[in-house]
């Protein structure tokens, strides 16, 4: 019975135990894991952003170099303290020995800061070059990168894990090199000191590595949940605090609460796992070290009564060995630092692996401003989707024709628009711009040819100057207002606390839907391209000020518009109707009704809308 008791003790003790050194994970991760990538494909990878700084690594590493060189100077004055001065009961050398001692010291400090600055000083260039590297190339990530991605867990690996790649390449790769080369001095002299000795002192060194091994295998394990979950908590706060008002309009706090909570809490239990080896791992390698001072004192006293050692070198041996064993543990500890960091290189990997969608630097420039959109056969499918969005889509919109796209939600008209900008290539067929072939022209020029008017107005934080002004960096207080003025934004812009530099607030927050729509405009307009592109740009303003607004801005381009209002279509040219991504009928308002089809069918539905509406009144006296 009593055997039956322990058994189920010792079952129980081994079960926490291993509960104790396994990482408890939940499901419900929202952020992918990244593709694993060895840690020396890492330091290749990596290695090339410390270029301009490798001399001055060089330099860092010699002073890191001398600094134990110098500290075990004293060690070596130490054994002739005892040997010379104590045991031989002779104070003469003592005077050249305090002397040198505190030069040793000395050196070792003005070692130590040069080596800590320096390679901390070509770490931090190193994360502003590698930072800045990634940071242009998101920029160039196609627009379907970032729609299937979370703003949050971007910002996470663009800051914290760049980070710590850091403490892998540069300080990590420099401290290895400086514990290897102490291993190399340390172990030499006490080779010269006490061979005997010395191999005895290294018997531990095997155990070292396991212990390492065991613990670095799991902390990479930690670090990659723990990052993962990291971007988790950023990408929930993002999400939710920039949707404030739908989160309380709809009374979700708590639910959101709850779903930072779930990860929140697994971001705390990677990090108590963190926690739990790293303080089982310290006092292991603590023993592991007085396990082998305890052997080396043990053979020393030996070696000592059979006259083969003297006390001096016996303590300088001893002390020596203490030294020799912090880059022994510093090499055990920055093993752990390195699979860490691994983890967060394997998330910064997966965004550089990405191949930019349009290479932006090559391509013809576009060298007129004859507006003129001509799609040819046009096809598309998003590469996550089994179906084409859009098939055989044929149009063209001359300079100064106004063309409107009109058609169910979801039918693909955006996606026409999204070509166009060269968001996303073509499966099949040309697009042409100016009478230049959109896929061989390079995209910037392509891009400052376009004034576009998005359906979210897109108003980023800042005076409402410098938003109109984003149309055209270089424009004038005269042209900003000018522009103001064509998209009836002076009045209100007046009438603001600060005029034209006011604040608008995030995302325009401070503004009305009408006041943004007209900042977008503006902007729109004083970009003066030859293609414009609007996308419902009609829905923050009324019947009146749209007619007009719209007017200014179509001088002189080929304007695409998509519009559900077909008010607004009417007044168009071209009416291209599209219907599960075809294009299904083309013509102008009359040509459209007098087919009496698709098209006709949706005008007649608004109108019949807008007699039902109890706003009609209103509505038609504003026009
Ligand atoms: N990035 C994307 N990845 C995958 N599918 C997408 C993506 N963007 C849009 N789609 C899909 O493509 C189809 C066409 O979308 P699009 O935005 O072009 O429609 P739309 O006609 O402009 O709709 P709306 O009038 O509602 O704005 C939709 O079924 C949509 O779900």
């Amino acid at each position: 019975m009593q055997r039956t008791d322990k058994y189920k003790q010792s079952q129980s003790l081994k079960a926490k135990i291993n509960q104790f050194f396994t990482l408890e994970t939940t499901e419900g991760n929202i952020i992918k894991e990244a593709p694993p990538v060895p840690v020396k494909e890492i330091f290749s990878r990596f290695w090339p952003f410390t270029k301009h700084y490798r001399k001055w690594l060089f330099f860092g590493l010699i002073f890191i170099a001398l600094q134990p060189v110098a500290s075990s100077g004293t060690v070596w004055l130490l054994q002739i303290f005892i040997d010379h001065v104590l045991d031989a009961k002779n104070l003469t050398p003592l005077y050249w020995i305090v002397l040198l001692y505190f030069a040793f010291s000395l050196a070792a400090g003005i070692f130590s800061f040069l080596g800590t600055f320096t390679t901390n000083w070509v770490g931090q260039k190193f994360v502003l070059a590698l930072r800045k590297h990634v940071y242009e190339h998101l920029q160039s990530l196609s627009l379907h990168f970032f729609e299937g991605r979370k703003l949050g867990d971007i910002i996470a690996r663009l800051t914290g894990d760049i980070a710590s790649i850091e403490r892998l390449i540069v300080t990590g790769a420099t401290s290895a090199l400086s514990y290897i080369f102490q291993l190399i001095v340390f172990i030499g002299m006490l080779f010269i000191m006490e061979w005997k000795l010395a191999l005895i002192s290294l018997i531990v060194v095997p155990l070292f590595y396991m212990v390492t091994r065991y613990f670095s295998i799991r902390m990479k394990m930690a670090s990659r949940e723990r990052s993962r979950r990291m971007g988790a908590i950023n990408a929930l706060t993002e999400e939710n605090f920039s949707n404030i008002s739908l989160m309380q309009a709809f009374n979700q706090e708590s639910n959101e609460s709850e779903k930072f909570h779930h990860q929140n809490l697994a971001a705390y239990t990677a990090k108590m796992y963190k926690v739990r080896l790293k303080s089982v791992f310290t006092p292991a390698v603590s023993l592991i070290e007085t396990a082998g001072t305890l052997t080396v004192m043990v053979f020393g006293a030996i070696l000592l009564m059979q006259g083969e050692v003297t006390i001096g070198i016996l303590v300088a041996f001893i002390t020596l060995l203490k030294r020799l064993y912090s880059p022994v543990r510093g090499l055990s500890r920055l093993l752990n630092t390195i699979y860490s960091a691994s983890a967060s290189a394997e998330r910064v990997i997966e965004y550089m692996e990405e191949e930019p969608a349009v290479t932006s630097d090559s391509g013809v420039m576009i060298e007129n401003d004859q507006p003129g959109i001509i799609f040819d056969n046009v096809s598309f499918k998003y590469p996550n989707k089994k179906r084409n969005v859009l098939s055989n889509i044929s149009f063209s919109v001359k300079a100064g024709e106004t063309v409107a796209l009109v058609g169910a939600s979801g039918v693909g008209k955006s996606t026409i628009l999204k070509m166009l900008m060269r968001f996303y290539e073509p499966s099949k067929g040309f697009i042409y711009l100016n009478n230049y072939a959109v896929e061989k022209v390079n995209v910037q020029s392509l891009r400052d040819k376009i004034s576009v008017v998005f359906q979210e107005a897109l108003i980023f934080d800042g005076t409402v100057k410098e938003n109109i002004a984003y149309g055209k960096p270089d424009a004038t207080d005269e042209e900003i207002i000018e522009a103001a003025k064509r998209a009836d934004a002076h009045e209100f812009i007046e009438q603001l606390s600060d005029g034209y530099d006011t604040n608008v607030g995030q995302k325009g927050r401070n503004l009305s839907g009408g006041q943004q729509q007209r900042l977008a405009i503006a902007r729109a307009i004083i970009k003066e391209a030859s293609v414009l592109i609007l996308d419902e740009p009609g829905d923050g303003l009324d019947g009146s000020t749209e007619k007009r607004v719209m007017k200014e801005l179509m001088q002189n381009t080929a304007t695409l518009m998509i519009t559900h209002n077909l008010k607004t279509a009417r007044e168009a040219d071209k009416i291209l109707y599209i219907n599960k991504g075809e294009l299904n009928e083309i013509g102008t308002h009359e040509e459209l009704m007098a087919l009496n089809g698709n098209y006709k069918k949706l005008y007649s539905d608004q109108q019949g809308d807008d007699k039902n509406s109890a706003y009609v009144m209103p509505k038609l006296a504003a026009e």
